[in-house]
């Protein structure tokens, strides 16, 4: 049963795709060429669906960490021999732009592995077992100079390998005992059809990209990494994770690399994140104007304005999600020859809340576009008629109930964060109509406005519960109503808002202090199970805490969050209440979007008070 810990993964990225790997040197996750591409190792989610691993042949104990300022990952291994080290990164191309803006424009879909023995002598095993098409076929594999040749479905790869590899149906394996100073660089290639050949890298040209990626990325951090304050080295990581969930030839950025890790063990809520959720996108817009200069927010709004292509308006809703490239449908289906990791089944791919309604996403659009209005140096007449195409849209959806942020497979209701969005989309866009010539437009979005805040106050308040709840009508908590005062709806230090934040402090954690998104019995969301906590919502209530001007509780809160960062320094989206253990997909763009934005409160907080 495929069950090693969420947390023992570490994450590479070419800003295509993404791969997993453990902290005994396995990769378990690999999708080609993209994100969303079916894998050709998917371990992760069951044993026979593939894995390249390199390790000690005998005992040995693993330490990891990431070169200074990279998303290269190098793992020791400590054996009673001498001390063995392997480098792993997807290959990022040279960062041709002056501001390093091209992270990953020439990326040439290569996996890169140097294994070097840095201390006495150690023994080493190979193994090599690619599946494609999420663990389905066994290629065929055939011995060539200076690798192996593996072909089998759409996959045509080139295994480069300085050392002789004994093959197997679908495997491949060798050992080698390396001495102090011994280095072997291994490469696995991609090959698209027809356009380059595959072919054997020597060792001098995998070294060279190895060096190239760790230039690259560190190019970027330094360019772009300006944050400065308490916990500067996790913010900035986390950054370097946002940038590598972005699929650099359009703009977009996914939720998460993986599929179907669970919400609980053994559970069915289990989802396929490796999408552009316009919400979790424009998130990670804001994100990464605090974590670096988002350069990439010209490109995020071409993608958007691309993707929706001239669908939206009032009676056409945005969809809420594409897939990398900008696609619309992403219909679900479940691949039953997977057993899932821990037998969490089922394992998913699509997802079907692309054609849900959800009303939130016209202000975290319009909220990211007013946060980063300064970077989208042409906001030409194309994102100009978006933006205000949204804000219209707002005004006609906003009455209508829809399935949230949290996308409850149940009926659609009003929830209150969805309201608050609309609230937000107006706002956002009065603000800006000078610079989207839409001051025609002004009074008719005031009015919706005010409606919203009138119908809010009203009906999402709840006497009994003594907070705003979920939904209109609903005594029950959600952890979304702490975006009230972040998004600027009501001040933190409003009775209501303070009494809803101590509600969820009280009623919506559990006994770690972590937060619950919702309570999930009596099947409110139209799932099955319980879940874990959820670490955006638990970073949120940190953000309000210091927007509130509770800075020490708001410390006490991130450090709490933050303290579940694996070794090198990756968040899922939730955790086990029972085990501690991180659950559900890895690492997930809205734990670390969470995680920068409550820092960066936190900071200002602390200046207000010094004031
Ligand atoms: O809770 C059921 C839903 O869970 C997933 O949605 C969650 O992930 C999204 C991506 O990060 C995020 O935008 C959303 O707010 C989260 O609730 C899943 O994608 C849905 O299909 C599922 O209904």
């Amino acid at each position: 049963m495929s069950g090693v810990p969420i947390a023992d993964h570490a994450l590479l990225s070419d800003c295509h795709t993404a791969a997993l790997v453990t902290r005994h040197g396995s990769v378990d996750w690999l999708c080609c060429p993209r994100f969303d591409s079916p894998s050709v190792f998917g371990r992760l989610l069951d044993d026979d669906a593939g894995h390249w691993s390199i390790r000690p042949l005998g005992p040995f104990t693993a330490t990891r960490r990431y070169l200074d300022q990279t998303l290269v990952l190098e793992t020791t291994f400590h054996t009673p021999t001498g001390t063995l080290a392997v480098t792993d990164a997807m290959a990022v191309g040279p960062n041709e732009h002056p501001h390093g803006h091209s992270l990953g424009v020439g990326a040439p879909h290569m996996l890169v592995r140097a294994v070097s023995c840095r201390d006495g002598e150690v023994s080493m095993r190979l193994r090599f077992e690619p599946r494609a098409e999420y663990g389905l076929l066994r290629p065929l594999m055939s011995q060539v100079p200076g690798g192996l040749n593996v072909r089998g479905g759409p996959e045509w790869l080139m295994l480069s390998s300085p050392m002789p590899l004994t093959c197997a149906t679908g495997s491949a394996y060798g050992e080698v005992t390396l001495r102090v100073g011994d280095e072997l660089l291994f490469a696995l290639h991609r090959s698209t059809w027809g356009l380059e050949p595959a072919r054997i890298w020597t060792q001098e040209e995998i070294a060279d990209w190895m060096t190239v990626t760790v230039q690259s990325w560190r190019a970027w951090s330094k360019l772009h990494q300006n944050y400065e304050g308490p916990w500067r080295e996790l913010v900035h990581h986390s950054g370097r994770v946002l940038q590598g969930l972005t699929f650099r030839p359009s703009g977009a950025i996914v939720a998460a690399p993986t599929t179907s890790l669970p919400e609980s063990v053994g559970g069915e809520r289990n989802w396929d994140y490796r999408f552009a959720w316009v919400r979790d996108a424009s998130f990670t817009m804001e994100a990464l104007w605090v974590a670096a200069c988002p350069d990439e927010a010209g490109d995020f709004f071409t993608f958007m304005t691309t993707a929706a292509a001239g669908a939206v308006g009032p009676d056409a809703p945005l969809q809420i999600m594409f897939g990398v490239n900008g696609e619309h449908d992403l219909t679900e289906r479940t691949l039953p020859h997977l057993r899932g990791w821990r037998d969490s089944r089922p394992v998913r791919v699509g997802n079907g809340a692309w054609n849900q309604h959800q009303i939130d996403v016209y202000g975290e659009l319009l909220g990211a576009a007013h946060l980063l209005a300064d970077k989208i140096s042409e906001m030409d007449e194309d994102i100009r008629a978006f933006l205000v195409a949204l804000a219209d849209t707002a005004v006609v959806r906003c009455r209508e109930p829809d399935h949230g942020i949290w996308e409850v497979r149940g009926e659609p209701r009003h929830f209150v964060y969805s309201k608050v969005m609309c609230w937000v989309a107006l706002d956002r866009a009065i603000a800006l109509a000078g610079r989207l010539q839409a001051q025609d437009r002004v009074p008719a979005w005031s009015a919706a406005r005010d409606e919203i805040r009138e119908r809010v106050l009203r009906d999402g308040w709840n006497p009994a519960a003594g907070a705003f709840t979920q939904y209109f009508g609903s005594a029950d908590l959600d952890a979304s109503c702490l975006m009230m005062p972040i998004v600027g709806f009501l001040p933190a230090d409003d009775p209501r808002m303070l009494a809803t934040i101590d509600a969820i402090a009280d009623r919506l954690t559990d006994e770690r202090g972590l937060v619950y998104r919702y309570r999930t019995e009596g099947g409110v969301d139209g799932l099955a199970g319980d879940e874990g906590t959820f670490l955006l919502c638990t970073f949120w209530l940190a953000q309000a805490l210091a927007e509130a001007g509770r800075v020490n509780r708001a410390t006490e809160v991130f450090e709490r969050a933050a303290a579940y960062a694996n070794d090198v320094g990756l968040l899922a989206e939730e955790v086990d209440p029972r085990t501690g253990e991180l659950l559900g997909n890895f690492p997930q763009a809205f734990s670390h979007i969470g995680l920068i934005n409550a820092a960066w409160s936190i900071t200002q907080a602390r200046h207000r008070a010094a004031l």
